[in-house]
């Protein structure tokens, strides 16, 4: 009947998400590896690469984030439960060309760079440094190397779940699933209220990184700054400028060192481009520029695009009320030459 299928799909959906977690062996391994400092990994910069970083050094560094934010000791996080989570959320992420874990950790990375350098942790709580930091690392979980439009055009189960906001609506799943497997909850020891304000600060900032929602709210941001707003304290002002701080840090690549950025720039398009295959080849239909290799010569304007439309008016705002972010503004405005001298060049 009814409630033993029901109980039937509970107990697969928990076998499901106990393989999708980390093992007890690579836990057990973790925790007695020791924890490099900051300094080594140069997590305070906002010029941090991960490329020379193994995947054993990515997940020392997460945890070194957790460390220096004094997040353990605030939240009472046993530390074989931060191991074990930091490598659940390792292992779902795909080995997909950019949305990949590498990717998360880049753009935790800069969130932890806004607290400490960019002193943006002034304006936020612990709880809320907690959840932001969290909502990095997870922000693109289980993604696909494909965007909200292509599940819906392909009728994927993932847009029969969510109509707007798709793949950001399947990230904040698979972060709660990760959460609600045993000994992965990070959350375990917070009361039931920072409990349920850590979990809604982590769900609208997960679903902020949509570049659609990014558009919807930042007009509203601009009003505020522009009324010369500095109470960030208020929740929907605060749900309002993670919103921000998180599209912040999605696109950091984007002012990273010239090398770095043209790097990360070909494995986004090898992404975009393996999309517009796809859609070629499954779909049969022709795809926009950006995901369209017959068009590649037309990236770097593309770029500058990108900078002028999404990026460099995020980093202004953002930098004229937080004056020590503005490294990510200046690097981003130099990329912006280099991506323009090669426009000029084709
Ligand atoms: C590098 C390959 C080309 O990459 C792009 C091409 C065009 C645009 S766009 O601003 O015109 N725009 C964005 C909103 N779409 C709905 C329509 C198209 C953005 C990028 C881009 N995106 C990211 C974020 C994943 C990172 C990055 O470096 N570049
Ligand atoms: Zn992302």
């Amino acid at each position: 009947n009814a409630c033993k299928l029901m109980a039937k799909q509970k107990v697969a959906l928990e076998c499901l998400s106990y393989h999708a977690t980390a093992s007890n062996d690579a836990t057990k391994k973790l925790l007695k590896e020791e924890i490099p400092s900051a300094r080594t990994y140069n997590l305070y910069s906002f010029t941090f690469i991960d490329f020379d970083l193994t995947d054993d050094d990515t997940c020392k560094a997460t945890i070194r984030m957790f460390l220096e934010c004094n997040l353990v000791q605030q939240f009472h996080i046993p530390y074989e439960v931060l191991c074990r989570w930091v490598l659940s959320v390792r292992k779902n992420y795909r080995p997909v060309k950019y949305h990949n874990w590498r990717h998360a950790l880049n753009v935790a990375q800069t969130m932890f760079a806004m607290f400490k350098t960019g002193k943006m942790e002034r304006f936020m709580n612990d709880l809320e440094i907690l959840g932001l930091l969290v909502a990095c690392l997870c922000h693109d979980l289980d993604h696909r190397g494909t965007n909200n439009a292509f599940q819906t055009k392909t009728d994927s189960p993932l847009a029969v779940l969510y109509s707007t906001s798709t793949m950001e609506h399947h990230h904040f799943d698979q972060c709660v699933m990760i959460l609600n497997t045993d000994s992965n909850n990070i959350f375990q020891a917070l009361s039931p209220e920072d409990y349920r304000k850590v979990m809604r600060l982590v769900e609208t900032s997960i679903l902020s990184t949509d570049l659609a929602m990014y558009f919807k709210k930042k007009n509203k941001f601009l009003e505020l700054i522009e009324n010369g707003e500095f109470d960030w304290q208020s929740d929907d002002k605060k749900e309002l400028l993670s919103g921000m701080m998180m599209t912040a840090c999605d696109v950091s690549a984007i002012s990273k060192p010239w090398e770095v950025q043209h790097r990360v720039a070909k494995l986004v398009a090898d992404e975009f481009f393996d999309q517009g295959d796809l859609e070629k080849m499954q779909l049969k239909e022709q795809p926009i520029a950006m995901m369209d290799r017959e068009r590649k010569d037309e990236l770097p304007q593309m770029q500058v695009g990108f900078i002028d439309v999404i990026c460099l008016p995020l980093y202004r705002v953002l930098s004229e009320t937080f004056p020590w972010i503005k490294p990510l503004y200046q690097g981003t405005l130099e990329n912006r030459q280099h991506w323009q001298d090669l426009a000029e060049k084709v």
